[in-house]
C-alpha cells in the first residue's frame, strides 16, 4: 500500500514488531507530511500503541526504519526524538498537580529557550519568580491560543480532564516541536470537550505550522479533521487515504463491523450505503 514519502516530518518504513511469538505490526508504512493532520486508527489489539511506542522511541522495531525529516532515528532515544522536534501528549496526562497552567508552559518555553535555568531556578528558589519579558509573552500567547486564559493561574490538580488536555498541547507546543505524537487525545472528554479540542488540533496545525499525529478510537473525530487516515488491523495496514476515501473503504467497514464505530456517524453512513446496494 503507498505511502507518501520525500520531506515527512516522521515516517516509518515497512515496521515489524514482534514480541516472542506475536507479530504486534507487520511491514507497517506511515507517513506525516508537513503541517498535516494523520489519523490512527484501529480496532482494539490492532496495534496502534505499538506503532505509537515505535515512532517515539519507546520501542526499537524487530525491523524497519523510522525517519524524521529523512534522517534515520530508527534505534534513538525518546529525548533525542524530542531534540529533533518531536513532542507528545499521553492518554493519561502527565501533569505537575500543584503547578498552575501557566507555570506548566513556562517550564516547557524555558527548556526550549533557558534550558540551563530550569536546574538553577530551583537550586536557588528563584523558582518561576524570575522571567523575560519575551518569555512572558510567548507564554502568555500560547495560553491564550488554548482559550486557557481564564484558568492560568490555577493549580491544574482543580482542573477537569479536557483542560489538562489542553495543557498537555500547550505544554507541548511550548517546545516549538515540528510533529506532534497525541495519545488517545479525546478519551475521557465530553462532547463539547472533544470540539474544543479538535478545534485546538486544526488551529495548532494552522498557526504553528505543527504536524500532528494521532491515535485515536474516536473514529468520527478522526474523520472529521484529519488530511489522511491510516487504519490497522491484526498488525497490518488495511487502509490508507482521506476521510472519504476511509469512509468508503470495504475492508474498513469489514474491520469495525460491529465494534465500537457502531455509534458513529461514519458507520451509520456506511451502513446506508451498504443498505442501498442491498436494495439496488
Ligand atoms: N509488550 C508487549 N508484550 C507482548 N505483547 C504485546 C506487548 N504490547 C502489545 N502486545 C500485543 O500486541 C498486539 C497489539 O497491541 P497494541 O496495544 O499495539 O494494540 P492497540 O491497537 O493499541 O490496542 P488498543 O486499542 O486496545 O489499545 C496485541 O495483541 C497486544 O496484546
Amino acid at each position: 500500500m503507498s505511502t507518501e514519502t520525500g520531506n515527512a516530518r516522521i515516517e516509518a518504513r515497512d515496521i515489524t514488531m514482534r514480541f516472542g511469538g506475536l507479530t504486534a505490526l507487520s511491514d507497517v508504512c506511515i507517513s506525516v507530511p508537513p503541517k498535516s493532520i494523520v489519523g490512527l486508527v484501529g480496532p482494539n489489539g490492532a496495534g496502534k500503541s505499538t506503532l505509537f511506542g515505535v515512532l517515539s522511541g519507546l520501542l526499537t522495531p524487530t525491523s524497519g526504519t523510522v525517519l524524521m525529516d529523512g534522517a534515520d532515528v530508527t534505534r534513538t532515544t525518546p529525548q533525542s526524538r524530542a531534540a529533533r522536534g518531536m513532542a507528545r501528549t499521553f492518554q493519561h496526562p502527565e501533569l505537575f498537580l500543584s503547578l498552575t497552567v501557566r507555570e506548566h508552559v513556562v517550564l516547557a518555553d524555558r527548556i526550549r529557550h533557558a534550558r540551563s535555568r530550569i536546574w538553577s531556578d530551583l537550586f536557588t528558589g528563584r523558582g518561576f519568580a524570575r522571567s523575560s519579558s519575551a518569555e512572558d509573552q510567548r507564554v502568555d500567547a500560547l495560553v491564550d491560543a488554548l482559550n486557557l486564559g481564564a484558568i492560568r493561574d490555577r493549580a491544574v490538580g482543580d482542573l477537569p480532564l479536557g483542560s489538562c488536555r489542553l495543557v498537555e498541547v500547550a505544554r507541548a507546543l511550548a517546545v516549538e516541536p515540528s510533529v506532534m505524537l497525541l495519545d488517545e487525545p479525546s478519551s475521557g472528554l465530553d462532547v463539547r470537550e472533544t470540539e474544543e479540542l479538535a478545534n485546538v488540533m486544526e488551529a495548532v496545525v494552522h498557526d504553528h505550522g505543527v504536524s500532528l499525529l494521532f491515535v485515536e478510537h474516536d473514529v468520527e473525530l478522526v474523520l472529521r479533521i484529519c488530511d489522511t487516515v491510516h487504519v490497522l488491523d491484526f498488525g497490518a495496514k488495511i487502509a490508507e487515504g482521506t476521510p472519504a476515501e476511509i469512509r468508503s473503504d470495504p475492508s474498513v467497514r469489514a474491520a469495525y463491523l460491529g465494534e465500537e464505530i457502531d455509534d458513529s456517524v461514519a458507520l451509520r453512513e456506511a451502513a446506508a450505503d451498504i443498505d442501498q446496494e442491498a436494495i439496488a
